[in-house]
């Protein structure tokens, strides 16, 4: 598939001041991704950007080869052929259902108007309401007709700026997935913005991860887990906590929870102090083992329970047991690490010997 969006180098702002820096990347037909990252990071900064309402400084964006603006010129929004959907609906409260979803139709007959806004309204499954207003529908049936809307006019790309954070969590996660399913019906590429990983993760093909305006790392949500490009991303997608050692060989590195050997090969030099990245599902309970950690934190969640653990160095982890071993906050428990996906990231400061982070304590 070939990219239909390309954003080269983008750089935006307000009053001068650059809020978006040097962001790169290239979205495939038919994809859907997500942006994340913390509050004020430039996620919506970058879709105004595609969308049209704010002039890069630097860079090009470009729609299906097309130029849509750069620092010297700029297409108007309604040029663009990029539909967009709001936090907040955004529906016209005088206007019933069926004149929302019509409004932007401004060259098709009365008859061809029709017949969209049926096909529309049989794709978000809300037939029945066309003659209702905005405010006689809930606040899913008013997000899938604002998504309906936005449509209607067969964009190449469609914006979505956290469509869904007015909604409470449970419909939140029905209706993401349930937006996932039209759009893929319909073959459209989108871009959502979201601060939510859970939704981002139901919802894309891809997430770029932005901290402080750079993207950290633009890959699928997969990778975004299993191999964080930076520590920015390793700390801000899923839960874990970096355990300090230093690197023994090429593929080891030695902890205060022992050797842990991962699948890949680092090419720092031994000796190394290196940051090793530790996932919940990485530290596995066992009783037999003679790793022993203490419970000082456990939050419950349903199949599993997270426990925070501290080791006698005093360092913390995570792990998820099975809900069924119930622990007290107080007991010390057996863990062993369980790492295939060893993320190691250097951590800056002079070379140690092996005697360091209390190795002694676990050496055998
Ligand atoms: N119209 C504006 N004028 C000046 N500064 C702005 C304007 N809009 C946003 N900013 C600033 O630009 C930065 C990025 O804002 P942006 O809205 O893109 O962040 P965001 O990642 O979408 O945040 P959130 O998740 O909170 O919506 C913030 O520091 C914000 O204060």
């Amino acid at each position: 598939m070939s990219a239909l969006l390309e954003l080269d180098n983008i750089g935006c702002g307000y009053d001068g001041e650059r809020v978006v820096e040097d962001l790169s990347l290239s979205l495939t037909e038919g994809d859907i991704c997500c942006l994340l990252g913390p509050s004020g990071c430039g996620k919506t900064t970058v879709l105004r950007a595609i969308a049209g309402f704010l002039q890069p400084s630097a860079g090009r964006i470009e729609l299906a080869g097309q130029l849509l603006a750069s620092a010297e010129q700029s297409l108007a929004p309604e040029q663009r052929r990029v539909g967009m959907v709001f936090q907040d609906y955004a529906l016209f409260p005088h206007l019933n259902v069926r004149d929302n979803l019509t409004f932007g139709l401004k060259n098709q007959s009365a008859r061809e108007k029709a017949r969209i806004c049926d096909e529309l309204l049989q794709l978000v499954k809300l037939e029945d309401l066309g003659h209702r207003y905005p405010h006689e529908l809930s606040g899913g049936q008013q997000q899938r007709i604002a998504l309906a809307r936005a449509l209607a006019p067969e964009p190449k790309l469609l914006l979505m700026d956290e469509p869904f954070s007015s909604l409470d969590v449970e419909l939140r996660r029905a209706l993401a997935l349930e937006v996932r399913a039209i759009l893929k019906e319909r073959g459209i590429t989108a871009i959502m913005v979201t601060h939510d990983q859970s939704e981002a993760f139901a919802m894309a093909d891809r997430i770029g991860v932005l901290n402080a305006g750079q993207l950290q790392q633009w890959d699928t949500p997969f990778n975004l887990y299993h191999e964080p490009a930076t520590r920015f991303v390793a700390n801000f997608v899923g839960q874990g906590v970096f355990l300090a050692g230093y690197l023994l060989d090429r593929h080891t590195v030695r902890t205060e929870l022992g050797d842990i050997e991962g699948n890949r090969c680092y090419e720092w030099l031994e000796n190394t102090p290196v940051d090793i990245l530790l996932r919940p599902d990485d530290v596995i309970h066992d009783d037999s083992s003679d790793k022993r950690a203490e419970v000082v934190a456990k939050v419950f969640a349903g199949t599993a329970t997270l426990y925070t653990l501290q080791l006698p160095t005093g360092s913390r982890i995570q792990s998820a047991f099975p809900s069924h071993h119930d622990y007290a906050i107080g007991d010390h428990v057996g863990i062993r690490i369980e790492a295939d996906h060893l993320i190691v990231f250097r951590r800056e400061e002079q070379a140690v010997g092996g005697s360091h982070y209390g190795l002694e304590t676990t050496e055998s």
